[in-house]
């Protein structure tokens, strides 16, 4: 099962959460691959079996700059995933109420869009309650790995 992991970030959060997750999702024995800010062509030539989204929120309810680009260039010309498996770990701050993950929710619906099956509950990391979003992480990483190595 080659899992893809992409990550969004604006101040690096989300990005120190993916590698983490990667290097965990790596001990559990996944084939796993890593690039931050991947670009259009080099995400579909990976061929992934299994998609982790990474994303933090920024402005009002928005994606990263880095992953606008890529949602965007996925639903111009959308890659043949339907069926393909897919996780998302949001990071935003519950002080933003309606808005918070908000970022981590469209990459939710882009997933639904692609026919991609999410393959558990979003998880979504609380700037506001914790600073350590990477360990915090660890026991959703260890039912993700569960679920992909079925
Ligand atoms: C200017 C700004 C706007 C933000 N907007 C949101 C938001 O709309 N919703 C949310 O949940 N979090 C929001 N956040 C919180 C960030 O998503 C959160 O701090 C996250 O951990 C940052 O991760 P990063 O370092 O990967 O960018 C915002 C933070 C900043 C500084």
């Amino acid at each position: 099962m080659k899992l893809v992991i992409v990550s969004g970030t604006v101040f690096g959060a989300a990005e120190d959460v993916a590698h983490h997750a990667a290097q965990v999702l790596t001990a559990a024995g996944l084939n796993v691959s890593y690039k931050p800010r991947i670009s259009y062509s080099e995400l579909v030539a990976l061929e992934p079996e299994a998609l982790l989204f990474v994303t933090s929120t920024t402005g009002m309810g928005e994606l990263p700059e880095n992953l606008q680009l890529l949602v965007n260039a996925l639903r111009d010309q959308p890659p043949q995933w339907a069926g393909l498996l897919g996780a998302v770990i949001g990071l935003g701050d519950a002080c933003y109420g309606e808005d918070f993950c908000a970022g981590g929710e469209a990459i939710r619906e882009l997933y639904a869009e692609l026919g991609i099956v999410e393959l558990q509950e979003m998880l979504r990391l609380d700037a506001s309650e914790t600073v350590t979003p990477e360990s915090d992480a660890e026991p959703w990483l260890a039912e993700l790995a569960a679920c992909l190595a079925v």
